[in-house]
């Protein structure tokens, strides 16, 4: 995938993950994040408890912030199991404690273990059920516990409760969109990487044949809407078999993806080309005639037989190629009739001699 330009986000996110080790991607950059939103939160904690000058609890939540940075350490050591268990239990324990005792029930600090749930559904791989449903099913008992014990809250005054929950409720705000975002943008970024795939033809770079096809719809449809003219054309190397019998397989995928380059470049900026299959492929033009169409295309012809083609070994390989052109005109009905009278012109430019272009007239 191409590098993010988040790149500390990158690294926090990919941290103790190596190349070898990139199994559950996913799954280790969540721990990641919360192993990281984990420590922001105590330390936030130390600072609103330091102002009440209860610094006691401040080293309570110390501790967890270093058994948070331990996680990390963990991480770097590769013991992934142990470190996912982390975040959750370390998250329970503070809950619980911090609801409990220092704010009471009162303070609803305890829904903060929708947080935990969350947690469990996005680190633990489906296949891991029973540490999933654990930890949600602790997290409901406990959670129903801090609603039903009527335990006070021994450190704090009701107005330090109060604008502890504001804090809390902004700050969890605060992490959730976070993670939202980060969620989000990696699936946006795997996304495309996945449609960039999905549309490529792996071995000469171009579109592949559901992509150039689904170019020649939309330039089919527009060149039909606004009456412009459009070209379609199949080029097709000359006797490729036997570049192949010849000079072996890996010299005919050279020639196909030194010449699919050089097809390109003989294109204009909003002309469409792809691999149709094998060793033709498809290009559409869009506002061009066909008078214009046969001359940009016995140009490339030309450029393509000018271009000698030289294997690792020193063999220079000989290339043409024929090419048939059909134009959309106002008896159209389906683009692919266009491709066919592109086909049948492509036939004839074979059949009499190849290394040509062969414009099929529209009829009307
Ligand atoms: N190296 C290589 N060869 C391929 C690839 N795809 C298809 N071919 C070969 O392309 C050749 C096409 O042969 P034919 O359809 O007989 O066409 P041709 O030899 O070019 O003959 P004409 O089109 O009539 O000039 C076959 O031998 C296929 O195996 C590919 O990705 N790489």
């Amino acid at each position: 995938m191409p590098p993010s330009k988040n790149n500390w986000l990158e690294k926090l996110l990919n941290f103790g993950i190596s190349e070898g080790s990139a199994n559950n991607l996913n799954y280790k950059q969540v721990v990641n994040l919360a192993l990281a939103l984990l420590c922001v939160t105590d330390a936030g904690m130390m600072l609103v408890f330091a102002l009440q000058q209860a610094y006691w609890v401040v080293g309570f939540y110390a501790i967890f912030m270093v058994i948070s940075l331990f996680g990390f350490y963990l991480h770097s050591r590769h013991y992934f199991s142990l470190v996912k268990l982390i975040v959750p239990f370390s998250t329970i324990v503070q809950i619980v404690v911090t609801s409990l005792y220092f704010f009471g029930p009162g303070s609803d600090f305890h829904w903060l273990f929708v947080t935990v749930a969350a947690y469990a559904f996005t680190a633990f791989r489906p296949d891991e059920k029973i540490m999933r449903h654990g930890v949600v099913l602790l997290s409901v008992m406990l959670f129903t516990a801090c609603e039903v014990f009527p335990v006070e809250g021994v450190h704090m005054s009701n107005a330090d409760q109060r604008l502890t929950a504001v804090l809390t409720f902004l700050w969890t705000l605060f992490t959730l969109a976070v993670v939202i975002n980060v969620v989000i943008a990696r699936l946006r970024k795997v996304n495309d990487y996945l449609r960039v795939l999905a549309e490529k033809d792996e071995l000469t770079g171009l579109a592949n044949r559901r992509k150039v096809l689904a170019n020649a719809v939309i330039m089919y449809t527009e060149a039909m809407h606004y009456h412009q003219p459009c070209v379609f054309a199949i080029l097709d190397l000359d006797h490729f078999k036997r570049i192949n019998d010849t000079f072996g397989h890996d010299a005919g995928d050279l020639v196909l993806s030194e010449i699919s380059g050089v097809m390109q470049s003989c294109l204009n900026k909003g002309d469409a080309i792809g691999r149709y299959g094998g060793e033709e492929f498809v290009a559409i033009m869009g506002n061009t005639t066909l008078t214009e169409a046969q001359q940009k295309m016995d140009s490339l012809r030309e450029t393509v037989e000018n271009t000698y083609i030289t294997t690792e070994k020193g063999i220079v390989i000989p290339v043409t190629v024929s090419i048939g052109l059909a134009a959309i005109s106002s008896q159209t009905k389906r683009y692919e009739d266009v491709l066919t009278l592109a086909d049948t012109a492509l036939y004839q430019a074979k059949k009499t001699g190849r290394n040509r272009v062969i414009a099929q007239q529209p009829t009307f």
